[in-house]
């Protein structure tokens, strides 16, 4: 039996502004299609995110709007629905595909290895055919080594009821750990190219720019800058991913960026008006008719109750066959991958940056204290006294006190990282290590690979400051939102995004209670065997194989002359299952009620 989610909880709304062009976006939904089983506010799945377009469809059928959906990449890693499976997203590529998107790219996560690569040029770009773009991605075929383009570099198309001509690109950020079956090009090179500089001359009425790329980041600055070297006036609209934010950027009065957060926990919703667009077909109906033109977002809170009130439909009318028929198949495929099987009971909840590192609801300090050096033992190498390092970005989502199952650890670290070790490292050297990975630097400048790579960017200090506890009631909410109901007191709400973007603080579609995060250092360090009294001459020096690089240029910095060839093993097993061993073994008891 799937347990259920808690039911959505009636919050006050602010509705979707509609325009003449409208979006729905999702980005870096890392698996998580079955939606959050323990969070109601984002327990809808693609399932009822598929109802949900239908409906909308069928609003802006009836006004003369369009609508466009959109999806930036990361779609794998993070969530048992896709890693619990061998091969790797066995049921979640048929469940994704059902979801009628336009516009749709590449994140890194579908590189890191090469089977993922591969998934996505025989699956996820055929899947979506035609629609998938490549502006500069390349994918090696396996049979002859040739070098072909992952999927079309643009796509040209007129929308249905409005006949705005569109041109839209796909990138993706200048991405440098990708395995060896695919090429990232550099966006400042791929701009320079012919088919490029081409398609930026066409006469459209408006640029459509996708990409699993930040919206204030170099890249996007760079492809804005050619874009309006050739169209100085033409509207363009980004779509971003990656930083796992909900976010909001102006370039210029008709250029803007949006990202719709992570882990489907976010739909974003933008509506453009003012399109002058040559190939017009019909009037808007219920629509004011605007001159001037306007960008509007909004963040939806992926849960049905937020679904409902946006289509205006209720708890019969909304879910759509379809979208029923593919809640069935992840209800089946959930069965099929054991996810809901139980390994443990937390004790405590444990944050990866809601609570204070270090502090005792800290998942790294957990990690530190009691997991790393547990499963960093090596039988034949126990004795030794050694240091194991990990990233905290390895880890990828909180642990919420009581049932941990099979679906947790992957949600927790899902990717294939094993141990390795350097053996016998001057303890001197070692013991720099941590304070060098922290610190970043320029010992980081000399390598491709950048420090802050090491964590996912919104884990650095522009979003992890402590947010007070201030929330505002906005002018929109008040006139919009004659269904919802009304907000008496900040206490009433529950705890939640409170997005300040480019545009102001009115982005969310629910009023929340603000949440306090906390800044976490790019690592954190475990030691074993270690003598009480005195420091050993060496160590061994244990890492997880994501930070390779990063440990071997730091080691070089302290004057050492470590390379690859000196890294071995530590263990065999990846670090999920050495994760899982240990809940199993220290979490008994039964928390299932
Ligand atoms: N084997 C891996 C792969 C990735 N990471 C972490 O993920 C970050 C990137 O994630 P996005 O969803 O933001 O693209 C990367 O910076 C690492 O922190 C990892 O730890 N191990
Ligand atoms: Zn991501
Ligand atoms: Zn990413």
């Amino acid at each position: 039996e799937q347990p259920s989610a808690p039911k959505p909880v009636a919050a006050p709304m602010r509705p979707l502004p509609w325009g003449q062009l409208n979006f729905l976006q999702t980005t870096d939904t890392h698996g998580w299609h079955a939606g959050h089983l323990q969070e109601s506010q984002y327990s809808a799945d693609w399932g009822d995110y598929i109802s949900f377009a239908e409906r909308m469809h069928q609003k802006a059928d009836e006004i003369g709007a369009d609508l466009l959906l959109v999806d930036t990449g990361d779609r794998v890693e993070g969530n048992g629905l896709y890693d619990a499976s061998k091969p790797k997203g066995r049921y979640d590529y048929d469940i994704f595909k059902e979801q009628d998107i336009d516009i749709i790219c590449t994140g890194n996560h579908e590189l890191y290895q090469a089977d993922a690569a591969a998934r996505e040029y025989t699956q996820t770009v055929p899947n979506f055919k035609g629609k998938y773009l490549a502006s500069n991605l390349d994918y090696i075929k396996p049979d002859t080594g040739e070098r072909i383009p992952m999927a079309q570099r643009f796509r040209k198309f007129t929308t249905k009821n409005q006949g705005i001509r569109v041109l839209a690109f796909g990138f993706l950020f200048d991405f440098t750990g990708n395995a060896n079956n695919t090429i990232v090009q550099p966006v400042g090179k791929t701009i320079e190219e012919k088919w490029f500089q081409d398609a930026i001359r066409e006469d459209v009425d408006l640029f459509i720019v996708i990409g699993h790329v930040t919206l204030h980041g170099p890249e996007y600055k760079a492809i804005f800058k050619a874009i309006r070297s050739q169209k100085w006036d033409t509207p363009i609209q980004f779509f971003g991913g990656h930083s796992h934010i909900r976010d909001f950027a102006k370039y210029d009065s008709k250029a803007y960026g949006f990202q719709s957060g992570r882990y489907m926990e976010t739909v974003g919703w933008m509506s453009i008006d003012g399109i002058k667009s040559k190939g017009k077909k019909g009037d808007l109906k219920e629509l004011e008719l605007r001159s001037d033109m306007s960008f509007q977002r909004r963040y939806i809170d992926n849960n049905l109750f937020g679904y409902r009130y946006h289509t205006g439909l209720n708890e019969s009318t909304f879910p759509t066959g379809h979208g029923q028929n593919v809640s069935a198949s992840i209800h089946k495929a959930r069965k099929a991958l054991n996810l809901d099987y139980f390994y443990g009971c937390a004790p405590k909840d444990l944050w990866m940056s809601r609570a204070p590192y270090p502090s005792d609801n800290s998942l790294y300090s957990w990690l530190e204290k009691e997991v790393l050096a547990d499963v960093a033992t090596n039988p034949k190498r126990k004795d030794k006294p050694r240091m194991v390092i990990f990233n905290t970005g390895g880890m990828r989502f909180d642990i919420f006190k009581g049932t941990f199952t099979r679906d947790s650890t992957y949600i927790v670290s899902p990717f294939v990282s094993t141990l390795k070790y350097i053996k016998d490292v001057p303890f001197k050297a070692a013991s720099q290590m941590l304070p060098l990975l922290n610190n970043g630097g320029p010992i980081f400048e000399s390598t491709e690979l950048q420090p802050w790579q090491l964590a996912p960017p919104e884990q650095l200090a522009i979003h992890y400051d402590i947010i007070a506890p201030q929330l505002s009631i906005q002018d929109s909410f008040i006139s919009g939102a004659a269904q919802a109901p009304l907000l008496s007191s900040s206490p009433d709400l529950v705890p939640g995004y409170t997005t300040k973007d480019d545009a102001g603080d009115d982005g969310d579609d629910t009023l929340h209670a603000p949440i306090s995060f906390y800044k976490i250092p790019n690592c954190i360090q475990a030691t074993a065997s270690m003598a009480e009294k005195s420091d050993p001459e060496t160590v061994d020096l244990v890492f997880i194989d994501f930070i390779q690089p990063w440990v071997l240029t730091a080691l070089q910095f302290t004057g050492q002359t470590y390379n690859n060839s000196h890294v071995e093993n530590y263990r065999p097993e990846i670090f999920t299952d050495l994760l899982a061993g240990w809940i199993k073994e220290h979490w008994r008891g039964d928390c299932r009620s």
